[in-house]
C-alpha cells in the first residue's frame, strides 16, 4: 500500500492537527499496513522538546500515537468489513473515546520515530487498538486505546 491511511479520510475530516493532509500547520502524520498492523514513521522536531534537552514532551508523544490509532482503527474495521481502504465506500472514520500511554524511556527528537499499531479487538463501533512508539529499536512508550467509530 503506497497510499497512507489518512490520504482516503473524506476532505471534510481532514483538518486534525496531527495528521489531517488539508492541516498545513499541523504534523501530517501518515499511516500504512504493515502486513497485519500498521506502521507510521516521524521525525519530531528539536522544537517539540520536553524538559529534558533532546528528548520530546509527553503531549507530543500522545499526539502520534493517538492519530495512528485512529488511523489503525479505520484500516482494521475496514479490513474486517471484507475490503481495503479506497474500494467501494467511504471508509469509516473514528474518534478516540478512550487512550493510555505508559512511557518507557525518553523519546529523541530530530531522529526517526516508528508507530506501530495492533489489532487487540473488534467489537460493533468499538475498536481496541495496541501502539507502540519505537526509536532506533528501543521502544520508548506503549499506548492503548479504544477508539469509536464516528456517528455522523
Ligand atoms: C466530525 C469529526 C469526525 C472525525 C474527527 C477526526 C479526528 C481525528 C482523530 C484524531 C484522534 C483524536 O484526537 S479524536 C479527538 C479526541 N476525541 C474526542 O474528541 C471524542 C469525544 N468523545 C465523543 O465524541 C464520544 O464520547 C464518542 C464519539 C467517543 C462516543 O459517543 P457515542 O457515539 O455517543 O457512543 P457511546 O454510546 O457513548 O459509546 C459507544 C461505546 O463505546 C463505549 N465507550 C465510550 N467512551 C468510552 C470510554 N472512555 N471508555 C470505555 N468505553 C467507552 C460505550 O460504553 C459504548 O459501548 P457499548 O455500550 O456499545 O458496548
Amino acid at each position: 500500500m503506497t497510499r497512507a491511511i489518512q490520504d482516503y479520510y473524506p476532505e471534510r475530516f481532514s483538518h486534525c492537527f496531527g495528521c489531517g493532509r488539508n492541516n498545513p500547520h499541523g504534523h501530517q502524520l501518515k499511516s500504512y499496513w504493515k502486513g497485519d498492523e500498521t506502521i507510521a514513521r516521524f521525525t519530531i522536531a528539536p522544537m517539540y522538546s520536553g524538559g529534558v534537552p533532546g528528548n520530546a514532551y509527553g503531549g507530543m508523544v500522545a499526539s502520534l500515537i493517538d492519530c495512528h490509532g485512529t488511523a489503525s482503527a479505520a484500516a482494521f474495521a475496514c479490513r474486517a468489513q471484507g475490503h481495503e481502504l479506497g474500494e467501494g465506500a467511504e471508509p469509516v472514520r473514528f474518534v478516540t473515546a478512550s487512550l493510555t500511554i505508559d512511557y518507557l524511556r525518553p523519546t529523541p527528537v530530530g531522529k526517526e520515530v516508528t508507530i506501530t499499531g495492533r489489532l487487540m479487538s473488534l467489537e460493533g463501533r468499538k475498536v481496541r487498538v495496541a501502539l507502540a512508539l519505537a526509536a532506533g529499536g528501543t521502544v520508548c512508550a506503549r499506548g492503548e486505546m479504544l477508539a469509536v467509530q464516528f456517528r455522523e
